[in-house]
């Protein structure tokens, strides 16, 4: 743990004697080679390159070959990110100027691959085989009768995605880190969301795995600094926040957060996006993003005082305050509060139920309420993600990130 203050000490140091502004990125520096990847043709033509190496080389060319087989075109959304999880798998992060704002098919491209940050080469190429397995098995499903037994979806390193009984669930599954989310969790996230938007389910479930629902903002974020510095993983990680948050905003399908215990930052403000938020009475709802030299994510700057008004919002996200699962379904935050003790059983009875109605009159009428304020949300998400990342930057942030690693080093 020391290891990770000195880490964070020392890139602090440094960019405190290099000053704020960085050169940009030197020039001639080798542009997207075009013809990489069209979005405009159903399969994407790509070619391998010798750098994707290791045991799942054949799932990765295997993989590849699906998407040609791909019975419908999956969207130019799904072939960006298909796009950059090749990017990120065969050349790791992205290494290129950003294209001209004029260039827009490029800048879509290198948005998506550089907002992927420095996740690992193998993750990339494991989520690029995820998605697609994701992609081919819905695309099947749509020419088969879909058995009703329990699937399991996709495999991901920290989530656990199951579909049962008209109802697909995405579990955080970090339970030794009161699944804290990494970087690599949000895409999970994200990549499930995805599937979960395109697969036979009616409704999809987010909940966790252990005795917290989520401790939010996984705090070792801030220690993986990439050679490129500090205000590049800033920028790459408010593109990764805006993703995520924008993946909830745009999700279609009746979304329900199953609050198994104590929720912390982003889990708590993503809460704002969510159709039904049903909690144990175990569960707390907190958002210290002041304590850290932060401000409020996931639209809850908008949503949190619509929803509890104005001044419960401010004692939430701007002073801290801890709410009981009882006050937090008083302020409106949670749809109901149920025992601990019978909180799963009544919780998937319901939904269960739920799940048994119409399909795409649930689907429509959740699209109908979202379509009001869509865009609004989208404009909060970004305007939020742009102060946070400046908020990353500032020495009120990096002393809070150092002191809550501190403590720990001390235990
Ligand atoms: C330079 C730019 C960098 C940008 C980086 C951002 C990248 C990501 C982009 C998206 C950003 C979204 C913005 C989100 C903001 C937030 O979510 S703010 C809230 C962040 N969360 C916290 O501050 C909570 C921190 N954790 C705690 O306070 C406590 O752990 C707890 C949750 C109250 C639980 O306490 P306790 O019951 O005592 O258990 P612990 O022993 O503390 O925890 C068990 C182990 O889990 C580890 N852990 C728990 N939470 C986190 C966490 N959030 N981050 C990292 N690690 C966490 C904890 O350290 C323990 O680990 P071990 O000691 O190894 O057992």
């Amino acid at each position: 743990m020391a290891g990770v203050v000195g880490r964070l000490i020392r890139c602090w140091c440094r960019r405190a004697v290099a000053g704020r502004s960085r050169s940009a990125l030197p020039s001639g520096h080798p542009a997207l080679h075009p013809g990489c990847c069209s979005l405009k043709v159903p399969a994407l033509q790509l070619h391998v390159s010798k750098t994707a190496m290791g045991a799942s080389q054949k799932d990765f060319e295997n993989a590849m070959n699906q998407v040609k087989l791909l019975k419908e075109d999956p969207g130019n959304e799904v072939k960006l990110k298909l796009y950059a999880l090749y990017k990120q798998a065969t050349e790791g992060p992205c290494n290129t100027p950003k294209p001209g704002v004029f260039d827009l098919i490029n800048k879509a491209k290198w948005e998506a691959w550089n907002a992927l940050g420095s996740l690992p080469k193998e993750t990339a190429r494991q989520n690029y085989v995820d998605l697609v397995s994701g992609l081919s098995s819905s695309s099947d499903s749509s020419s088969q009768a879909k058995p009703e037994a329990d699937r399991k979806q996709a495999e991901y390193e920290t989530v656990v995605m199951t579909s049962e009984d008209g109802i697909t669930k995405i579990m955080l599954n970090r339970p030794a880190k009161k699944n804290a989310l990494t970087e690599q969790m949000y895409q999970e996230i994200m990549l499930a969301l995805e599937a979960a938007s395109k697969d036979d389910s009616t409704i999809t479930v987010l909940t966790g795995n252990g005795d917290y629902y989520s401790s939010g903002n996984d705090l070792t974020n801030f220690t993986n600094i990439p050679p490129e510095g500090v205000e590049a993983k800033a920028k790459n990680s408010a593109i990764l926040l805006r993703n995520f948050v924008g993946s909830f905003i745009d999700f279609p399908k009746p979304l329900v957060a199953v609050v198994n215990g104590p929720a912390v930052g982003i889990s708590v403000t993503v809460l704002g996006l969510f159709d039904l938020v049903y909690a144990t009475d175990r569960a707390t709802f907190h958002t210290p993003f002041s304590h850290l030299g932060q401000t409020p994510e996931g639209c809850s700057s908008y949503t949190f005082p619509k929803i509890m008004g104005p001044a419960k919002a401010a004692e939430m996200l701007i002073f801290g305050k801890k709410l009981t699962a009882g006050e937090a379904y008083a302020q409106g935050l949670v749809t109901e509060v149920f025992p601990d003790s019978t909180f799963q059983k009544e919780v998937w009875t319901r939904l269960k139920a739920y799940s048994k109605l119409p399909q795409n009159a649930l689907r429509i009428s959740k699209q109908i309420i979202r379509s009001q304020e869509k865009e609004k949300l989208h404009a909060v998400n970004a305007k939020e993600s742009s102060i946070l990342q400046e908020r990353w930057l500032s020495s009120e942030c990096m002393n809070a990130i150092m002191n809550f690693f501190s403590q720990k080093a001390k235990l």
